[in-house]
């Protein structure tokens, strides 16, 4: 009998003026074990405090995926045994589902024998996602900026350096849930306030590829894509963000849909923050996070 162990990174999308497009993955992990059920019947064991509540038979999201990307290929899905652990909180702006979606494609493509390469992996995670900017990170690690052409079914990525910076998440003890984040946001914005954030995104980019962190976090800070529509929900973000910014941070920003908050902040500055964030905001985990540079691992165990 074979065994699939999947080691599936967070991620933190956007990045301030990124919205669906760029994403960093993180060093908080999805654990999966996977062998064939013997009684054809899938069955999940959930480890630890964050998988709490979630299905275990094949109503189970990760079942879902699994099945919807082999019958894209007119295959069948086996049942499986599945043990799984993680330290990524659900519904708080760290890529869990991202992560989930992507672990169902690894067990499809492994136990389906799909044989599709990474590449191939990301075009169905982001068909299925809508935009790249949580599973072409936790696919490939590091940082990446991506779009989807949903006319043609396409993906595009691009990667840069990762930030030579310490970043800090500060995560509420409430869910934000991805969908009720994007309801709040406009169906349209002007073309004035379109070229204005393009311009300002296009900016970050390129003061972050030439490591110019003062100013990628000045323009992180500028977002009109989905920041302002979404304070609301988060309400100890402005005082995070000023706490933060007092202590030298280059930027604060909402990880994600949210309710996480990043900081990006120099690596002499981080330790002095994180102690005062975990001070000042008690209901939060401050937390230093270091950046996933490889993406999604796995390894097969001949038992
Ligand atoms: N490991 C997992 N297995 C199954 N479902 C998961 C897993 N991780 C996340 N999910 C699903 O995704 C939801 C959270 O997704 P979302 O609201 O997009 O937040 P985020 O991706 O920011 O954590 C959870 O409530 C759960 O339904
Ligand atoms: N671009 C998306 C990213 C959602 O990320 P998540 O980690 O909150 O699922 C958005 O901002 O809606």
């Amino acid at each position: 009998m074979k065994k699939l162990k999947l080691k599936v990174p967070a991620s933190t999308a956007n990045l301030g003026v990124g919205f669906d497009s760029i994403g960093m993955a993180l060093d908080k992990y999805l654990e999966v074990e996977a062998h064939l059920s013997e009684d054809k019947q899938w069955h999940f064991e959930h480890i630890g405090p964050h998988l709490q509540g979630l299905p275990n038979d094949e109503q189970h999201y990760i079942t879902k995926i699994a099945q919807t990307a082999t019958a894209k290929f007119s295959k069948s899905m086996p049942a499986l045994n599945l043990k799984m652990y993680s330290d990524i909180p659900l519904a708080r702006g760290l890529g869990s589902s991202a992560s989930a979606l992507v672990t169902g494609l690894f067990l499809a493509n492994y136990f389906a024998n799909l044989k599709l390469s990474k590449y191939e992996l990301l075009q169905l995670a982001t068909e299925i996602e809508g935009h790249p900017d949580n599973v072409a990170p936790t696919i490939y690690g590091g940082l990446v900026l991506g779009v989807y052409d949903p006319d043609v079914k396409q993906t595009d990525v691009s990667y840069i350096d990762i930030p030579k910076v310490d970043v800090i998440a500060t995560i509420p003890e409430y869910e934000l849930s991805t969908e009720k984040a994007r309801k709040v946001l406009p169906e349209t914005l002007t073309l004035k306030d379109s070229v204005k954030y393009s311009a300002i995104s296009n900016t970050m980019i390129s003061a972050l590829i030439q490591h110019n962190y003062e100013l990628a976090g000045k323009m992180m800070m500028k977002d009109g894509f989905h920041e302002p529509y979404r304070q609301h929900l988060i309400p100890d973000f402005e005082n995070i963000k000023e706490l933060a910014l007092q202590y030298g941070a280059y930027a604060t920003v909402i990880s994600g849909a949210g309710p996480t908050v990043l900081t990006l902040i120099k690596k002499e500055l981080s330790g002095k923050l994180v102690r005062e964030l975990q001070n000042r905001f008690q209901d939060c985990e401050s937390e230093l996070v270091t950046i996933n540079r490889y993406g999604v691992s796995q390894k097969i165990i001949n038992l």
